[in-house]
């Protein structure tokens, strides 16, 4: 091989690992990596192919198998009434935590019209022309404000190549972290940053509400997991999928957050995992607010609660879905990366630590390399009981 064609072929694959996020993939994925390579580049994310009348799902968003969902369970979200007294409240959060690991709540505080809005310009800002939503489009995770198709890291278990590579979603991310202010969303249409604004303003208050409620569960202070702060914030739109079957919205995953507030339209297409075993669906209620839990307090409650696995199906050949995440961590400001373990109120003779301590940059590199899903990149963390 010349030099120059050596060059241009470490240029290719270079660009290719920095798009899939895996290091050393097989030559076989090669074609994949160019075509996802060559979608980034057109920077109009799966809008942009909706726009351009594709009627089949290429092959870079194709699911390994039809994502069913079991219809035998008839599953319903658990539900926590706020306004009952606290130790009820309590008591339904700690349950739920402990069960499926995600709940809705009721009577939160949150005007219905502050989550309308948010859904409303979330869905306003992706069916903006290709001109004034491309040039935020970015794959990179650092920067106040990027859009993109995020692809979530493929589960590194030996699965063949058909494993998709994107979801059938464009986000909007707002990353909030590090800034003791609001960050700098000046490119982004006025009316879609004040609401999101005010979304975020919102929800923070709900946030530490919802810390409160689910330290006070472990029976320890509220202020074991305060402050809080809502790092992150995914706002996602699903376009309409001329194949729905045949394309995930979301990859199967667990949060790395301590806990994520997930609000939704009334599209639908949200699956829990019970139990390691069926999917099932999240019914979905327009405007609702739903609390999941992460891997991070899984960890800090030493496996009292636990992280619900999840994935979001394409329901509709029509309608766009659009739904936002933002994702509750432990406050940090500045340079320093927080150390997280399981709490020492929790930590017993019966019950010994069940994970090492880690820092959220390992959770990171960890959820990276292996991906997010189950079994997930925590247990490189657990504690195994020794043999011996
Ligand atoms: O779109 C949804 O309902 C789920 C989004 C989600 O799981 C995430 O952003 O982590
Ligand atoms: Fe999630």
């Amino acid at each position: 091989m010349d030099p120059a064609t050596a060059r241009a072929s470490h240029r290719k694959r270079k660009h290719k690992r920095r798009y899939d996020g895996q290091q050393g993939m097989a030559s076989g994925d090669d074609d994949a990596a160019l075509a996802l390579f060559r979608f980034h580049e057109s920077r109009g994310g799966v809008r942009a192919l909706v726009e351009s009348g594709v009627t089949t799902v290429p092959p870079l968003f194709l699911a390994p198998t039809a994502p069913v969902s079991s219809a035998a369970v008839n599953f319903v979200v658990p539900s926590v009434d706020l306004s009952l007294p606290r130790s009820d409240a309590v008591a339904l959060v700690r349950a739920a935590a402990r069960s499926s690991g995600i709940f809705q709540v009721t009577n939160h505080g949150v005007p219905a019209g502050t989550v309308d809005s948010a859904l409303s310009v979330v869905r306003a800002f992706n069916e903006q022309p290709f001109a004034a939503r491309s040039p935020l489009y970015s794959v990179s995770s650092t920067g106040a404000v990027t859009y993109a198709t995020v692809p979530i890291p493929r589960p590194t278990d030996g699965q063949p190549v058909t494993t998709p590579l994107l979801s059938w979603r464009d986000s909007l991310i707002l990353r909030f972290d590090d800034r003791p202010r609001d960050p700098d969303l000046r490119n982004l249409p006025a009316a879609c940053r004040d609401s999101l604004l005010e979304y975020r303003r919102s929800l923070t208050r709900l946030g530490k509400e919802i810390a409160g409620l689910l330290a006070e569960g472990l029976g320890v202070g509220a202020e074991r997991l305060d402050p809080v702060e809502g790092v992150l914030m995914q706002c996602h739109y699903h376009p309409p999928c001329p194949e729905p079957e045949r394309a995930l919205g979301s990859r199967e995953h667990t949060d790395g957050s301590l806990f994520t507030v997930l609000s939704q339209d009334g599209v639908g297409g949200l699956q829990v995992r019970l139990d390691g075993g069926e999917w099932v669906d999240v019914a979905p209620g327009a405007g609702t607010l739903l609390v999941n839990i992460g891997d991070v307090l899984k960890v800090v409650s030493n496996d009292e609660y636990t992280s619900v696995e999840h994935r979001v199906v394409i329901k509709s050949a029509q309608e766009p879905r659009v739904s936002i995440a933002l994702f509750f961590n432990p406050a940090k400001h500045g340079e320093t990366d927080f150390v997280f373990g399981p709490l020492p109120e929790l930590v017993t003779e019966e019950k010994p630590a069940r994970y090492r301590s880690l820092s959220w940059q390992q959770m990171l590199d960890n959820r990276s390399a292996l991906g997010h899903a189950k079994p997930s990149a925590l247990d490189q963390f657990r504690v195994t009981a020794s043999l011996s």
